[in-house]
């Protein structure tokens, strides 16, 4: 993998995000705006515009009971689950295989009225990060997805609009020892989410149109997800 054309841009990519993941929403002053918030998950945006294009960086903060940053990041980099999940996708193809931890995926998502149906190629990547502070622990897991250039998928050739995206899914698993000594159960352990995203729409679509489907799909993208892992891993054992 290390010898892929993207290499060095994955590289580079999965630590500027890591990094960014990693700063908090700090005071609301540092432009963070809350704008959903259900038991322990945030979600917070920045309004941004690109030439007249609202391009809001989203930030969600989530704590989880029961399952591992691993556990999180393998569903939601795998690509045989994400029909089960992500439910604004409409066709989702693996482009290219770079390695067991690199994909390159082709979406099309679900028309959301009254934008035009929107579809993205980008490269997926899933790794473990070291844990600065305890090295042996289960450390943290991350998944990064960014939009990349492909010959074979023009971007505007059919009827959907491109889209150009960045994300970041960063999970840091937290286990808390049973006081007896005992084996790790899932009431045991909890992860702690950070989810960033920058999606460019692409075509034109009216600003308060972009920022009520952001506000609905947004909080309910993410609570479907944790809960489908959940409910994936609870029989199974524990995987760190
Ligand atoms: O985290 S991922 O990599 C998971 C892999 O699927 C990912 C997340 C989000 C998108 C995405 C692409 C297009 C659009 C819009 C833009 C104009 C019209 C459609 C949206 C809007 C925000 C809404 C949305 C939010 C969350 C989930 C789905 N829909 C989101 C794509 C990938």
């Amino acid at each position: 993998a290390c010898s892929h054309r993207l290499w060095p841009e994955i590289e580079n990519t999965v630590m500027e995000q890591v990094a960014m993941a990693k700063l908090g929403v700090g005071e609301c002053g540092a432009g963070w705006q809350l704008f959903a918030e259900d038991g322990e998950m945030k979600m917070y945006r920045r309004e941004e515009e690109m030439n007249g294009l609202v391009v809001d960086p989203l930030k969600a903060v989530h704590v989880v009971k029961g399952i591992t940053g691993y556990e999180l990041c393998h569903y939601f980099f795998s690509p045989q689950y994400r029909y089960d999940w992500e439910t604004t996708l409409e066709h989702m193809v693996v482009v290219e295989t770079i390695s067991e931890d690199t994909i390159v995926f082709q979406q099309t998502h679900k028309r959301i009225w009254p934008a035009s149906q929107r579809d993205a190629v980008f490269w997926s990547h899933m790794r473990k990060l070291s844990d600065d502070q305890d090295t042996e622990g289960p450390g943290l897991w991350a998944v990064v997805n960014k939009s990349t250039e492909l010959p074979n998928y023009p971007a505007n050739a059919g009827k959907c609009v491109r889209v150009y995206l960045t994300v970041c899914l960063l999970c840091q698993t937290l286990v808390n020892p049973p006081k007896n000594g005992g084996p790790v159960t899932r009431e045991d352990i909890s992860c702690k989410i950070t989810y960033c995203s920058v999606v460019n729409p692409g075509g034109w679509a009216p600003a308060s149109v972009l920022r009520a489907v952001y506000k609905r799909e947004y909080p309910k993208f993410l609570k479907r997800f944790t809960a489908y892992v959940i409910n994936q891993t609870k029989d199974k054992p524990i995987t760190f």
